[in-house]
């Protein structure tokens, strides 16, 4: 049956890098329906909502889904519930993709492009897995509201559920099955009621499902300190959904750029799975033609592989991407002055 991939390209830099990388998918895998639709910001403006009903239904209804970015200063007055950044998190929730896996990897090219020194990143290769549909992003009740005595306070609830670390735990340990067989699940056990329950509800699971992979915890400051000190000790971090998004931009930076990035957003067997760069709109740049598409282009690739069971046209897209690299391509977050066409060009020429 023939496959639908459905763009949504969102704001700022999102319709350049993902421009990008719908060029490499006409080259890969060719037969893939590509159809579009709104999301953010991008969506505010035409309908007054960052993600309409009909946009969410046809997310649900295709095989993968692309997006690029949403955000940016034009809506930062918009009410937070009808925010850019709302229509992701309703995309996420709507389609229950609730494991977002991101790696982490550094390219052999881009060593030096990292903020830490060679021997600490060269052969980096981190899967992070973050709970995505909820914790404190979706928790209730949350406010801001002023108190009795006239004091204002804001306030978000972080909770968790048992089945909901479940499935997002077993997820890492199936993962770290394919790969070096080692998870560190981070959590702030010695502080948060939530994070206490997070480790023991992990260690459950993995009692029962852990089948052979090692299984260890770290509070999560001391990973954000990790990370920096000796990244490679890394095999699969387990975090929730707030934790996972801190300790993602950062692994980021040891890659060499945030504009490397990808992540794909995974349900339950069978249902679409949602692919997006780490980074977002970058309205500091939008506009100028200059993103790093890398990020776009490698979530593509994790959508071929994860969600459009082709492996072979994500692993023509790996290397490509590796090969691009090798022969000195960069965007200037990279260090170098390709534009994102000229950057995408190269990609293209290696593939
Ligand atoms: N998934 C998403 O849609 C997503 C993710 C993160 C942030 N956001 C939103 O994006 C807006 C801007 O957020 P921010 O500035 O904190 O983060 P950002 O990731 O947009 O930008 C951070 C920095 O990284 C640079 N950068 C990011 N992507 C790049 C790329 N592909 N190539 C070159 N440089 C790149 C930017 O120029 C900027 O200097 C906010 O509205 C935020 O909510 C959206
Ligand atoms: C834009 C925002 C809602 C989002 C998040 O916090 O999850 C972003 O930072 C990310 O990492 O995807
Ligand atoms: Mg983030």
């Amino acid at each position: 049956m023939k496959q639908t991939l459905l763009l949504l390209p969102g704001d700022g830099i999102g319709p350049e890098v993902t421009a990008a990388a719908q060029r490499i998918c006409q080259l890969v895998a060719p037969d893939v329906a590509i159809e579009e639709d709104l999301v953010g910001g991008a969506s505010i403006d035409k309908h007054g909502v960052p993600l309409t009903g009909a946009a969410l239904d046809r997310a649900k209804s295709v095989d993968a889904i692309l997006l690029g970015a949403v955000g940016g200063p034009k809506w930062a007055d918009v009410a937070r519930d009808k925010r850019p950044e709302a229509g992701l998190l309703g995309l996420r929730k709507g389609l229950d993709v609730f494991a977002n896996l991101r790696p982490a990897y550094c390219f052999g090219a881009l060593v030096d492009a990292s903020s830490l020194k060679r021997d600490r990143v060269e052969g980096l290769d981190i899967m992070i897995v973050r709970e995505l549909t909820s914790g404190v992003y979706f928790g209730e009740p949350r406010g801001i509201e002023t108190d009795a005595n006239g004091v204002r306070r804001g306030f978000d609830m972080s909770v968790y559920t048992a089945p909901e670390v479940e499935r997002v735990t077993r997820v890492a340990l199936e993962i770290a099955r394919g790969r070096a067989g080692r998870v560190c699940s981070v959590d702030k056990a010695n502080v948060m009621e939530s994070g206490q329950f997070w480790r023991q509800e992990v260690t459950t699971v993995h009692k029962t499902h852990g089948g052979g992979v090692e299984l260890s915890h770290m509070l999560a400051d001391a990973c954000a300190m990790e990370l920096v000190r000796a990244p490679k000790q890394f095999d699969v971090i387990l975090a929730d959904n707030l934790f996972g998004d801190l300790l993602s931009d950062a692994a980021a930076m040891l890659t060499g750029s945030i504009g490397m990035l990808p992540s794909a957003s995974l349900g339950t067997e069978g249902t679409p799975g949602l692919f997006e760069p780490v980074h977002g709109s970058a309205p500091d740049i939008a506009g100028q033609g200059i993103a790093n598409p890398c990020a776009a282009i490698l979530s593509l690739e994790m959508a071929l592989r994860w969600s459009l069971a082709r492996p072979d046209s994500a692993d023509r897209i790996m290397a490509a991407v590796g090969r691009a690299l090798e022969a000195g391509a960069r965007t200037r977050d990279l260090g170098g002055d390709l534009s994102t066409t000229a950057m995408t060009d190269a990609i293209i020429d290696c593939l």
